[in-house]
């Protein structure tokens, strides 16, 4: 192979590795699945990969990057009328420091996201250190150019609207004591938009869409395949790639 495959591995220091952390970004709309998806593909790669080689998987939200809100905004979260699924809602550019700081191999730290209070909570913070693979999930991790661009691998989670309709409702009573009326309002006259404004959109950037989420094993499954051939070490010829449409065999 000749000098042209050398032009689409513009981020790698070094033909012999594969970025360290593997970057994936996991897109799709709320209760989409994204989480489940991210703790199957992680489950798995522990299970066959990691642990031989003693490396770490580490799933971050997007939700641990919505902006402080003002007292006015935070009235009109409690009410249901603050629109969360805005791009303007969070905090773009600490999404993007601390993900180049955990590509510059720093330790980070990131407050869990409470939903009941619609803040951080600095109280329960995680503290994350340099990981092999790190899967950032959330419904904008596609939206903001300068941090899709920094994903190895991108993947969106394709579930049918009613079914992530009622997952949602179940997760706002259960988990975060919304009433009925104002759940359903605050999806159709801000998550559903947003949705088809600011998510869907960005289907376009993803290497895999996973159609029904992670009842998909196959889709799963071929995808953790992927995941552990990039980064099994080969003693003929090592794979190189900046994204999955760039894989190359190194030159010999
Ligand atoms: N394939 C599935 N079958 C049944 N329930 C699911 C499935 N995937 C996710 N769920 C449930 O739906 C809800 C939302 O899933 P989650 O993974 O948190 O979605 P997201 O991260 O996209 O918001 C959770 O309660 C989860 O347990
Ligand atoms: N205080 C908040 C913050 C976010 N939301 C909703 O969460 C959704 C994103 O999280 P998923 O796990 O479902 O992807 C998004 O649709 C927001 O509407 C909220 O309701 N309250």
């Amino acid at each position: 192979m000749t000098s042209p495959a050398w032009g689409v591995l513009p981020k790698l220091n070094t033909l012999d590795k594969v970025p360290r952390p593997f970057l994936i970004g996991v897109a799709g709309g709320t209760a989409s699945g994204k989480s489940t998806v991210c703790s199957k593909i992680m489950e798995q790669l522990g299970q066959n990969f990691l642990l031989e080689n003693n490396s770490m998987v580490t799933i971050i939200s997007q939700d641990s990057f919505y902006r402080d809100l003002t007292q006015e905004e935070h009235k009109r979260a409690l009410k249901g009328l603050y629109n969360f699924d805005h791009p303007d809602a969070f905090d773009a550019d600490l999404m993007l420091t601390t993900l180049k700081d955990l590509i510059a191999g720093k330790r980070v730290e990131l407050p869990a996201y409470d939903y009941v209070l619609h803040k951080r909570s600095p109280s329960s913070c995680t503290i994350i250190n340099s990981s092999d693979v790190v899967l950032f999930e959330g419904i904008l991790v596609f939206y903001f150019p300068e941090i899709r661009d920094l994903f190895n691998m991108r993947l969106f989670v394709d579930t049918d609207p009613d079914i992530r309709l009622s997952r949602r409702v179940l997760k706002d009573i259960e988990e975060r004591g919304r009433e009925l009326d104002q759940i359903l309002n605050q999806y159709v006259q801000l998550v559903k938009p947003a949705f088809e404004e600011f998510c869907l959109p960005t289907k376009k950037y993803a290497d895999v869409i996973i159609p029904r989420g992670a009842d998909n094993v196959v889709a799963i499954d071929l995808i953790v395949q992927h995941i552990q051939e990039l980064m099994r070490p080969s003693k003929t010829s090592r794979r190189s790639r900046n994204n999955s449409d760039s894989i190359v065999e190194r030159p010999h």
